[in-house]
């Protein structure tokens, strides 16, 4: 059974002409890891946030196993973003005032499930930021705020991962640091990952590439 599904999904922004996703219909199965590449403009963010329930599609569906996103209220879509999407952005959207262990437990602290010490550490060591857990992210290199973001999006285990342009804006080897983690949720957790990217080394990893154009998804590159 597949894990996301979206069916003749269409976005058309206010004040637009043309919609920016025009009957997309794709199916993600459980464990796939999915670049989706295509020019700027083509659709890329506004897919992901529909896939991840941050909007709401003018018209179509999307299907997370067999709750239909779109069908429940603000408050279900709050609580299920929380718990099944993690969500990484380009410009990382870390909270200044707060520490990098306090930046990676706030999402579960809000849901009400406190991390653990074990589990912080845990994560702390996978990211490599053990000895920068009480600094602030001003403190950091813009690869270690990334990976602090991916703590925060990967710490209440959510079904799907889903990363917009997450290496735009990190060095070749901050990139490369930041797949690894990705494809370590993916193969060692078994986690769903959609990555958006223009880079074509990172879409040269996916074991899948869908394009977007002109807000059509099509399979491959
Ligand atoms: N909040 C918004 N209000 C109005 N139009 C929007 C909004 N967000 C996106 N758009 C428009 O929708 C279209 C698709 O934008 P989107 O950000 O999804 O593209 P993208 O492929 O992710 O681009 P990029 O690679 O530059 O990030 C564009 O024409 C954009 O101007």
């Amino acid at each position: 059974m597949p894990i996301l599904t979206a069916t003749d999904l269409v976005k058309t922004y206010p004040e637009e002409e043309r919609p920016a996703l025009d009957h997309v219909n794709l199916t993600i199965e459980p464990g796939e890891f999915v670049t989706i590449v295509g020019p700027s403009g083509s659709g890329k963010s506004t897919l992901l946030h529909l896939l991840g329930g941050v909007d709401r599609p003018t018209s179509g569906q999307v299907q997370l196993y067999d709750t239909d996103l779109y069908q429940l209220n603000e408050t279900q879509l709050a609580i299920f973003r929380r718990r099944q999407v993690g969500l990484i952005y380009q410009f990382f959207n870390l909270i200044p005032s707060l520490t990098v262990a306090e930046n990676i437990t706030l999402p579960s602290e809000l849901d009400g499930k406190p991390v653990s010490e074990g589990q912080l550490a845990l994560m702390l060591d996978q990211l490599g930021l053990t000895a920068k857990r009480n600094a602030l992210p001003a403190q950091l290199s813009g690869g270690q705020q990334q990976r602090v973001a991916i703590g925060r999006a990967l710490i209440n285990e959510p079904a799907i991962v889903l990363a917009d342009e997450p290496t735009g804006n990190l060095d070749q080897h901050n990139s490369q640091e930041i797949m690894r983690l990705l494809h370590y949720a993916n193969v060692k957790q078994g986690q769903t990952v959609i990555v958006i990217t223009h880079d074509p080394q990172v879409a040269a990893q996916a074991q899948r590439v869908m394009t977007m154009t002109d807000g059509h998804l099509t399979e491959g590159r």
